[in-house]
């Protein structure tokens, strides 16, 4: 059982306190370290798996300061006045120093915390906290982005796996320090190994202007945040939910031009003030965390003045910890609590490991949760049981499901109960598999005394078939009759009470239970039972790094087949971005929605002599959904779940609302996900509309996607239709000429800005909607899958 690694922060001054390798009695070269001593005594005391250090010394700092934040050019007084060559204010030999550096970047063993091999073992080594690769001033990003380079060159001398990156601090400069990201995570001379994190600081943020380590006209790195609670700076005017955005927003900056590379994640920095905001931490959960920075101080002393953290965070915490990621504890020796000494952290996250029921059900045998813990955020196609054949390890793992089958056999005792009063009962099982449901149907019998039936099972898988010729005999006496064939051209003898089928696929229908029991469905009679007897699609908007990437790096099937593709999954870094309360126009629908249905059996179906259905096209479908979007959040595809009906008071359910009430700890389906190609962005308060197509031709049924998304505004004044000016008197504006039909002025395109465009024309907006609010529309994403091209499902 994997726990949760911690690693401990060692902050630089603590390393200053190290006597220095060079300065202490002779040594041999490889007796070990002051470093490496205090790394292994750090880790020989079992609470932590990691020790996290800077990578750099405050000399190195001392002397890139000294480099590279000389007064900008014109400042001061000059010690050169320039005819020499020189800028005015700047120490021609500094200057030489610097250019020097910038032609070969080095550091002197001084100005390193780590030097050998043996050290870096169990290291997440720490960038230069100080370097401002987002800095207002091109020239101290350029030789951030050169130290930092250099920082990474020496850690991948070292084969340092992990480093943690210096927060970015400026949202106006976030695309810069990207850019420098994305050039080395391109860059082969770094390796291909070496993960980069991002730290995040997740505390509410100051409002304030200029640069933000006050690199002002001195450029002195004076005021640098260094490795203190990081601040993002924004601008005063930032949209409404401020610096958190904020916060996301860079991060979102950095992961999209970094092309969602797989080796960036993100050190989210727990530092206080923490976000009072509800919902505040969620969107977390849909990123790639790989590791928590949570210092002393964010810790609160509990009535014995043992260190704890705050109920939401503990909240937070828990949930995260499913995606296993390494605690970064640091100040653990600042005596900031009363009680549990340094170590009192450390044990504060295992408790916090214990009590968290998120990971504890992964770790329990039985749980949906620990039997879908190597399929977390894996997606997989979804099964064609109509065209292929299905192997006997797949019904197997059906048959392990401890809650689908109990729901079956429910359902069949309620619905033979309903018909006591008969005499016999014929019962069929439609796609019986390798017989789960017969054997529940016998259960149901079993139940009720008296109780006479005949069952007959259809099954088109050849191979399935052998395993239910020998059920039949070996459990139930030869009394089951078995046919072979599709049910859409199988004939029975008779009519029959009850059609058992199990169909249903993680959308509900796309298995093509609608098309095979419509085939089915003469077998019953007029009074006839269809178990299931209804079922419905339910979408949401989902947001999720980590499903993106995985569509997008599949090693089989291009780009756009992939990302036209829906799959199952079982989510685990998502986020839902719907919320419910219609939206700030009160139009917008619940947080998850339906899509459509489907009912058995169908008595208004135009059906042949057969009575097999002429066409197909009743079972197409379509919904047009709008959701209400609270947080801003990149929308990277919609999350699908069905609920389906059986019986009387007995239903299934995936949707993460009602499963829990209908059929909790169902293991036999995971969620639908509908990928989209290119995620789409979308800001606090947004709307976002789907639309969801179920198409259907001879040969096979496809779903289309699509979304568009807008933004609520308050509606302008438009003029009055008579105001409008004619092509008559476009000379003479307001003055409409008698008897003339006033011509609107052409509509604009719905992608206009906001803003009135050049023409004058207002902007497009769709009028409606609660007071003086419309909105108007910000993005859409492709149409996928038209026509099927990317994915199908065979009928
Ligand atoms: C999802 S599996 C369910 C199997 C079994 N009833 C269970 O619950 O474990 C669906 C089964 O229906 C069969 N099936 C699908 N479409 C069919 C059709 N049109 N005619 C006959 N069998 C079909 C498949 O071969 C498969 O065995």
């Amino acid at each position: 059982m994997l726990s949760i690694p911690i690693a401990l922060h060692i902050p630089a001054s603590e390393l200053a306190a190290l006597p220095p390798a060079s300065s202490s009695a002779p040594r041999e070269s490889d007796d070990p370290t002051p470093v490496q001593e205090l790394i292994s005594t750090t880790l020989a005391s079992r609470l932590y798996t990691y020790v996290c250090l800077p990578l750099t010394t405050p000399k190195w700092k001392d002397r890139w300061s000294r480099m590279c934040l000389q007064p900008p050019l014109g400042a001061g007084p000059s010690t050169a006045d320039g005819a020499d060559g020189h800028a005015p204010g700047r120490d021609p030999a500094v200057e030489k120093e610097a250019e020097e550096w910038r032609l070969h970047p080095k550091f002197e063993r001084e100005e390193v915390t780590v030097t050998r091999l043996e050290e870096t073992y169990s290291l997440i080594g720490m960038v230069s906290a100080w370097l401002e690769l987002d800095s207002p001033e091109s020239g101290i990003r350029y030789d951030s982005e050169l130290a930092l380079r250099q920082e990474l060159a020496y850690s991948t001398y070292l084969d340092v796996r992990t480093v943690v990156l210096p927060p970015p601090r400026n949202r106006a400069n976030v695309a810069d320090y990207a850019r420098a990201i994305n050039a080395i995570l391109n860059d082969t001379s770094f390796g291909s190994y070496m993960q980069l994190a991002v730290r995040i600081p997740v505390s509410e943020v100051e409002h304030r202007g200029g640069s933000p380590s006050g690199l002002g006209p001195g450029r002195t790195l004076a005021e640098s945040p260094g490795i203190k609670s990081p601040q993002i700076v924004v601008s005063p005017n930032a949209g409404e939910e401020g610096g958190l955005d904020s916060a996301w927003e860079m991060w979102d900056v950095i992961r999209t031009v970094c092309g969602y590379n797989s080796r960036l994640s993100i050190v989210l920095d727990l530092s206080p003030p923490f976000p009072l905001r509800l919902g505040a931490m969620d969107r977390w959960s849909a990123e790639p965390i790989r590791h928590i920075f949570l210092p002393a101080t964010s810790f609160i002393p509990n009535a014995k003045g043992y260190p704890v953290l705050a109920k939401a965070n503990q909240i937070f915490l828990k949930e995260v910890m499913q995606f296993l990621p390494i605690f970064i504890l640091s100040k653990t020796q600042a005596n900031l609590h009363n009680a549990g000494g340094s170590k009192g952290y450390a044990e504060y996250v295992r408790f916090l490991e214990k009590t968290s029921t998120t990971l504890q059900a992964m770790r329990t045998e039985g749980t949906l949760e620990s039997f879908a813990s190597t399929y977390m955020d894996r997606v997989q196609a979804p099964l064609q049981p109509l065209m292929d054949n299905l192997q006997s390890s797949t019904y197997a793992i059906f048959e392990r499901d401890p809650v689908k089958y109990e729901r079956y056999e429910e359902a069949i005792f309620q619905a033979l109960s309903a018909r006591v009063e008969q005499e016999t009962s014929v019962i069929c099982v439609a796609g019986a598999g390798r017989g789960p449901l017969i054997a529940r149907a016998y259960k149901a019998v079993q139940r009720i005394e008296g109780a006479n039936v005949t069952i007959y099972a259809i099954e088109k898988n050849p191979n399935a078939l052998v395993t239910l010729q020998e059920r039949n005999a070996l459990e139930w006496e030869n009394a089951v009759t078995l046919f072979f064939g599709d049910m859409r051209s199988v004939e029975l003898p008779e009519k029959v009470d009850i059609l058992i089928s199990e169909l249903l696929g993680s959308f509900g229908d796309n298995e093509l239970s609608p098309e095979c029991l419509d085939g089915a469905q003469r077998f019953l009679k007029d009074d006839g039972i269809s178990i299931p007897s209804f079922y419905t699609a339910h979408v949401a908007p989902l947001s999720s790094s980590k499903l993106y990437n995985e569509v997008l790096h599949q090693t089989i099937g291009d780009e756009t087949k992939n990302a036209e593709t829906p799959y199952v999954v079982m989510f685990q870094a998502t986020n839902v971005l719907s919320g419910d309360g219609g939206g700030v126009r009160g139009v917008c629908g619940t947080t998850v929605q339906e899509c459509w249905s489907f009912e058995h059996p169908r008595r208004d179906l135009f059906v042949d002599a057969r009575g097999l259905p002429f066409s197909n096209t009743h079972n197409t479908r379509s919904a047009h959904l709008t959701f209400h979007i609270p947080h801003s959040g990149v929308l990277h595809g919609l999350a699908g779940y069905f609920e389906a009906h059986l019986y009387g008071d007995v239903s299934l359910s995936i949707h993460p609302e009602t499963k829990a009430l209908k059929s909790n700890n169902m293991l036999s389906w995971f969620p639908f996900y509908f990928p989209l190609k290119d995620p789409l962005y979308l800001p606090a308060n947004a709307e976002l509309d789907v639309h969801l197509w179920r198409m259907t031709s001879r040969q096979k049924v496809w779903y289309e996607w699509y979304a568009e998304s807008f933004l609520p505004v308050p509606t302008p004044s438009f003029p009055s239709a008579l105001e409008f000016i004619t092509p008559q008197n476009t000379g003479a504006p307001n003055t409409p000429r008698h008897g003339s039909t006033p011509i609107r002025p052409p509509r604009p395109s719905p992608m206009l800005d906001a803003s009135p465009t050049a023409e004058g024309h207002p902007p497009f907006l769709e009028i409606g909607g609660r007071g003086e609010l419309s909105r108007v529309k910000i993005g859409q994403t492709k149409l996928h899958n038209p026509g099927g091209r990317s994915s199908w499902i065979g009928l």
